[in-house]
């Protein structure tokens, strides 16, 4: 198209980018949001139903909220398929932080967000139902310094390995 703009300069694209936090730069960003400060952590490779009310509620329970994703690398150690995940890190931070619930979308390289949380001590912690928060190492960290951590309803039939193999079988 003639005349088409660089995205750069496309109306809101910074608005989004700027959501997109380095983990070295995190501390001072989380400094200028209000708290309570809730915390999430996931791969969120091709978005559902699931995690949209999921997010929704996880920012409900406080000021602000800040996903972690799995960087590439650590998503494909979680052993989901061998080509997960489909979406890059990249473009995955970029629709989290397309989403309202958002305040900051950063990532970690890591099996686990268990360094990453005993770093910005977030006030509460939140994974899907599909997960028993009392089996998880980060609960124990995050309820050692007086944080919550606490699993929101699973929003049945609602998954990405489910949707990837439903559209593959056509
Ligand atoms: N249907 C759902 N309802 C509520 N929360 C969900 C749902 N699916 C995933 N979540 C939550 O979203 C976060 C990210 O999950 P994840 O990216 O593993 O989604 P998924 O759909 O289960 O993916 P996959 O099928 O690839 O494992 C996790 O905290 C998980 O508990
Ligand atoms: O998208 P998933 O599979 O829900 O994300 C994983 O969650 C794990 C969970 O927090 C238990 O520790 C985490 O360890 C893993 O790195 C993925 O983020």
């Amino acid at each position: 198209m003639r005349n088409k703009p660089p995205i750069s300069a496309v109306s809101g694209i910074a608005a989004l980018t700027d959501k997109i936090c380095a983990p070295a730069q995190l501390l001072a960003r989380l400094a200028q949001l209000p708290r309570p400060l809730v915390f999430t952590n996931g791969v969120f490779d091709v978005l559902h139903r699931g995690h949209v009310l999921y997010l929704a509620q996880a920012r409900a329970l406080g000021a602000s909220l800040l996903v972690a994703l799995n960087t590439d690398a650590s998503a494909r150690r979680l052993g989901k398929g061998p080509d997960r995940p489909l979406n890059n890190e990249a473009d995955r931070a970029l629709v989290m932080a397309a989403l309202a619930a958002t305040s900051l979308v950063t990532w970690f390289d890591e099996d686990t967000p268990l360094a990453l949380i005993t770093q910005i001590k977030p006030d509460i912690l939140v994974k899907g139902g599909d997960y028993d928060m009392s089996k998880l190492a980060e609960t124990q960290v995050v309820q050692a310094y007086g944080g919550r951590a606490l699993a929101l309803p699973f929003v049945d039939g609602y998954s990405t390995t489910a949707l990837v193999r439903k559209i593959r079988q056509g």
